[in-house]
């Protein structure tokens, strides 16, 4: 299967000179949303997670589902105030704005192997934030996943843990 063919280009969205990577044409179409899940879960399972987390939102739609087809238990990493109890907060900056991200406080025990998944890897502000997170609460992230790589603005570089992705463009 080609998941490229599958995830449009959109130009100058959600600014000037972003090209946007849309995975919303990949989703809507089942043996490619199959196909995705299946190369996802032989990409994490060597790693031999005990759980794993997901960056809202897009994120969620990729992990939430490879954390049922691994067995495995699923961590939400919320944007600001969204998530009841205590929480542990990261700023960041994004290619095209700045968040911020939180996670539960109690979401990991220490020593949990946790495998953090994203649709796509830009600057890598996001995921970098994500890791710092899963490991200030105590896990380990053995790796960090993504459908997508933007290899031209050399993300991987910010992160504190070994990253793959299933496809990446590199403009
Ligand atoms: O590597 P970075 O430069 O940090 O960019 C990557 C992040 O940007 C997008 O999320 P966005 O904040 O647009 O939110 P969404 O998933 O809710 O659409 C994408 O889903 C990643 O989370
Ligand atoms: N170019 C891009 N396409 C889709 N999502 C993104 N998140 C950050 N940069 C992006």
């Amino acid at each position: 299967m080609d998941l490229k063919a599958h995830i449009r280009g959109v130009p100058d969205f959600p600014k000037p000179g972003i090209l946007f990577y849309d995975i919303c044409t990949l989703l809507r179409d089942g043996p490619a949303f199959r196909a995705a899940m299946t190369q996802l879960a032989d990409m994490v399972r060597p790693y031999k997670p005990t759980m794993l987390a997901g960056i809202e939102s897009r994120g969620f739609v990729l992990a939430a589902p490879l954390a049922l087809e691994l067995g495995l238990g699923f961590i939400l990493l919320r944007k600001p105030r969204k998530l009841p109890g205590a929480t542990i907060g990261y700023n960041y900056a994004l290619e095209y704005g700045t968040d911020r991200l939180e996670i539960q406080a109690d979401a990991v025990k220490k020593g949990d192997r946790v495998v953090l998944l994203d649709d796509l890897l830009a600057t890598g502000g996001t995921m970098s934030a994500g890791i710092k997170l899963l490991k200030e609460a105590g896990a380990e992230v053995p790796l960090a996943a993504g459908l997508i790589e933007l290899t031209f603005l050399n993300g991987r570089a910010r992160l504190d843990a070994p990253f793959q992705a299933l496809v990446s463009y590199d403009s």
